[in-house]
């Protein structure tokens, strides 16, 4: 248990009194940040990341990085001092350790990374590293010629021994459980001597917009990639071995984190602009533009950013949110405030997240005097009036942006360890705060 799960602090989440107006600035993306950080460090030429989001996950990205011997730098950007890392990259060097926290992308992600290592490097995190999903990963690492010390668990803490290059080649894996492990084989690919071909071949693949992200963005550093999406075969990705050139990348703000500031905007039937949303993007949060919507608000893509507007009455919704699965918890709470039941599918691996989402959030609304039923791969949420009470969050960001979403509406909300939030939005508590007090 952390320190702040034994004294749980408790935050008051600010009822909204009137509509919400503000335009919030929101960081840049985890998802994207760590992938650009990983592809980075593996290149051929030093790069350049512009707005990196600097949050837990992104930082224990950087300092395993720097721990296997690249250079991460504080760069001057167009926005001031601090705003961009430069990254270095150098042979990848072992011994070294790395803490993964409870970051999907770092316990997923680094592991092919150090195969390419001179030495062992092990790898541990905080207890739910220990039980989130890491098979796919390890045990395809190993069919590709990797050497894995994890005491027959596969699961942290273990040691990969660096031999300095992996082989790669063909490989099947089930990635029904996250779709980290494709992007996590096909990031270091190109590396890999002979590249690597995944078939998955397990059920539902979640998250393919996270894969699609790491394509594209593979493909950007010059990686030739064949897969199903643009006439390869279903369920197969292949990556060549090449280069991987250093860009100059400028990192899109993290549209799941936007997320609970345009239910804001939903729920009180105000107006929430989000500046810099992209237009195009593989980020699963700009389905909340359509999601949103169904849910009773509307939306103007502009110059300014996107707008998000509500009417005060929100709609419940039936939904697949397998390729979006991050975004439920903030629309389960919306669903809680709805004028109609809501069903949430596709969303099974949720239970493997930073917690068992689908029971936490079951059982935080129902305190509150809500009607939220499990499903085998989603909820039912049949909204009641809701009331005050202790939210607690389990250590996951998204519980407790859920929960503060549901304090908007419902007087006498105390979010537990709102700090939680710093996995990937270190600044919610006060953008939260400035977005109410913005109110018209
Ligand atoms: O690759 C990524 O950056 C992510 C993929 C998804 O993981 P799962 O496929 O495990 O849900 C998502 O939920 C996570 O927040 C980020
Ligand atoms: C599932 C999430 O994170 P992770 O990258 O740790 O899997 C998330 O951010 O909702």
């Amino acid at each position: 248990m952390t320190e702040a799960s034994v004294h749980p602090a408790l935050w008051p989440a600010p009822l909204a009194t009137k509509a919400v107006e503000a335009t919030v600035t929101v960081p840049g993306s985890k998802s994207v940040t760590n992938r650009a950080l990983v592809l980075a460090a593996l290149a051929a030429e030093p790069g350049w990341l512009r707005r990196p989001l600097r949050s837990r996950d992104t930082l224990l990205m950087a300092q395993a990085l720097r721990a296997l011997g690249v250079g991460i730098e504080e760069g001057v950007g167009r926005h001031g001092e601090g705003e961009t890392w430069r990254v270095i990259p150098a042979g990848l060097h072992g011994p070294a350790t790395v803490d993964v926290g409870n970051a999907g992308t770092v316990m997923r992600f680094l592991p092919p990374v150090a195969t390419l290592a001179d030495g062992p490097v092990r790898f541990d995190g905080d207890p739910r590293s220990y039980e989130r999903p890491l098979h796919g990963v390890i045990d395809a690492l190993r069919a590709l010629g990797a050497r894995i010390d994890d005491d027959g668990r596969g699961a942290f803490p273990l040691t990969v021994h660096g031999g300095g290059a992996l082989d790669g080649g063909p490989v099947e894996i089930d990635a029904s459980s996250s779709s980290q492990f494709v992007s996590a084989l096909l990031l270091s690919a190109p590396r890999f001597n002979q590249g690597v071909e995944v078939r998955h071949i397990g059920g539902t693949l979640p998250s393919m917009p996270h894969i699609r992200m790491t394509v594209d963005m593979l493909r950007a550093v010059g990686a030739q990639v064949d897969e199903p999406e643009t006439g390869g075969e279903p369920n197969v990705w292949r990556v060549s071995p090449s280069a991987v050139l250093g860009r100059d990348i400028t990192i899109e703000p993290d549209l799941s984190n936007a997320q609970p500031f345009l239910a804001a905007a939903l729920i009180t039937g105000g107006r929430v602009t989000i500046p810099d949303w992209p237009e195009h993007t593989t980020q699963p949060g700009d389905a909340l533009r359509a999601i949103f919507t169904d849910m009773g608000g509307s939306y103007e893509l502009s110059e300014a950013g996107l707008t998000f507007t509500g009417t005060g009455r929100v709609h419940g919704i039936d939904v697949d949110l397998g390729d979006v699965g991050e975004l439920t918890p903030v629309i389960a709470a919306v669903a809680a405030l709805a004028d109609s039941p809501s069903t949430l599918r596709g969303v099974a691996h949720l239970r493997l997240h930073e917690t068992d989402r689908l029971a936490a959030l079951t059982k935080e609304i129902n305190e509150l005097g809500g009607d939220v039923t499990e499903t085998e791969d989603g909820l039912h949420i049949r909204p009641r009036p809701l009331r005050g009470g202790v939210f607690h969050t389990y250590d996951d960001h998204r519980m407790a942006t859920a929960g503060s979403v549901i304090g908007l509406a419902v007087e006498g909300v105390e979010i537990e360890n709102v700090a939680t939030t710093a996995k990937t939005l270190p600044d919610f508590p006060r953008m939260w705060s400035t977005m109410l007090g913005a109110e018209s």
